[in-house]
């Protein structure tokens, strides 16, 4: 990605951003609300009409025909049916991409809905939608997988599994751009992209981050970082 500058509403809400996303990584896309990853997640998918800049995705011009089953998208609201059971979803979802029937059962799997394959969407608990939403977006098996806060209202035990089974598809060779504004899950990542204000504030890993600041833990890392910046601004 390169020279990314959106405007929405008449306001420039990513100023110029540049970066490189390696596969077979997890990325964490991290900032406060508002500071514009939803925004910048919609141009990785091709959604997002840009003002200027380049976003190439596996080779392919973000948003190309080709990459519609190369890449996974998992909204932050869950698109999911609230008629339909957890399967039959996921049944239609699979026929829409051509994925194999067979995925169906091993996405339910992979997000640990077994036991409410067959309930209807609409009585799920919220943590129980969110992970329906997800399974949409592994069928195929993506080689990248781009989520926005997929762990938003689970509990810890839930997100530590969601993250286990992130690793997993990571080590098998897919790529992930993970959103999130917990800093807790960041030290998760292989690389964290620390936004601000439409604007990238770090780039690097975990423990760069923690080293360049001198800081015990990521989120006074980020505090620090915000502090040069201002200061730099100044
Ligand atoms: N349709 C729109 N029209 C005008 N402004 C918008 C629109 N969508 C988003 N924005 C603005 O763009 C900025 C970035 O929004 P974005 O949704 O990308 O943030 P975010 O980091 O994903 O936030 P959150 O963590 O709360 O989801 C915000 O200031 C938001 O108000």
């Amino acid at each position: 990605m390169q020279g990314l500058r959106v405007v929405r509403g008449g306001r420039e809400v990513l100023h110029d951003l540049a970066f490189e996303v390696p596969r077979g990584t997890i990325v964490g896309l991290l900032g406060p609300s508002g500071c514009g990853k939803t925004t910048l997640i919609r141009a990785l998918v091709g959604v997002q009409v840009v003002r200027s800049g380049t976003v190439t995705v596996l080779g392919e011009p973000a948003g190309a025909p080709g990459l519609r089953r190369r890449v996974g998208y998992a909204t932050q609201k869950p698109a999911v049916y609230g008629d339909l059971s957890v399967a039959e979803n996921l049944r239609y979802f699979a026929a829409m991409l051509g994925a194999p029937r067979s995925d169906v059962a091993r996405v339910i799997d992979e997000v640990g809905l077994g036991r409410h394959r067959d309930q209807v969407v609409a009585t799920l608990s919220g943590g129980q939608l969110s992970r329906v939403n997800l399974a949409a977006a592994l069928l195929g098996g993506p080689e990248l997988l781009v989520l926005d806060e997929p762990t938003v209202g689970l509990d810890p035990v839930l997100r530590q599994e969601l993250w286990e089974l992130f690793r997993e598809l990571a080590a098998g060779g897919a790529t992930l751009v993970v959103s999130s504004h917990v800093m807790d899950e960041a030290g998760r990542t292989d690389r964290l992209l620390l936004m601000r204000e439409g604007l990238i504030l770090a780039d690097g890993t975990p423990e760069a981050l923690r080293a360049r600041t001198g800081a015990r833990d990521l989120e006074e890392a980020f505090l620090q970082l915000i502090t040069e910046q201002s200061g730099s601004a100044a």
